[in-house]
């Protein structure tokens, strides 16, 4: 079911906000590289070009086209004119997948990333869009952001299971998705990489 996410406002000096990935909590992007993840055996640079592979679930050739890139820009850009031909339920799975792109990029990438969620401490995560009121929020005035910023939510949220051990850190479900499928399979359960301290996508 799509749900109505509500917008709200945030007062930055109040709040994590992070922008461009080489500023302040920049890894808490999607467009972060440094964070590869593992997808049935095919490893993806960015939590952002799985993101946008996701959406062709039925065109594997362009979920190739997409994973195959090193830039996250460059995945999410790929995507672009396919827009059309995105899966017909995205409003409602959207969200759901994103989630577990997060929770991908965390079990794969535990040591540094947990590191830098629970860095955030208490405040409110906030990604600064001039923009995408959806999964960020927008400036308005100096002081303030406003906007769903449904992807600062997904993070707090990620935040809170690691502060309450709530998060598995062995092993992580596909989520409960139709046709969740990847290169013509369906996904399956992801593992901690084996090699996460191979940092060789950092600063890339
Ligand atoms: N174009 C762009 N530039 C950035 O620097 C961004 N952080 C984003 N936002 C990210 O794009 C993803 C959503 O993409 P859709 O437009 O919904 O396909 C998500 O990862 C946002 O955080 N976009």
């Amino acid at each position: 079911m799509k749900r109505k996410v509500g917008i709200r406002t945030y007062l930055r000096e109040e709040c994590i906000v992070f922008h461009k990935t080489k500023e302040s909590f920049g890894a808490l992007s999607n467009m972060s590289s440094g964070f590869p993840i593992t997808i049935n055996n095919r490893h993806i640079s960015t939590s952002e070009a799985l993101y946008q592979a996701c959406r062709f679930p039925f065109n594997p050739s362009l979920q190739e086209l997409i994973i195959s890139q090193t830039s996250p820009m460059t995945a999410k850009m790929r995507s672009k004119p396919y827009r059309n031909e995105t899966r017909a339920d995205w409003p409602m799975v959207r969200v759901r997948i994103m989630r577990w792109c997060l929770q991908a990029k965390l079990i794969q990438n535990f040591a540094i990333f947990s590191e830098i969620l629970q860095g955030t401490g208490e405040k409110p995560i906030v990604e600064y869009s001039s923009k995408d009121n959806f999964w960020g929020a927008i400036p308005q005035g100096d002081s303030t952001l406003v906007g769903a910023n449904v992807l600062g939510r997904l993070l707090m949220d990620l935040r809170l299971q690691l502060q309450q051990n709530l998060f598995s850190a062995d092993h992580l479900p596909p989520p409960e998705v139709d046709n969740f499928l990847f290169l013509n399979s369906p996904i399956k359960e992801i593992y901690p990489r084996i090699s996460e301290n191979d940092s060789s996508d950092l600063f890339t």
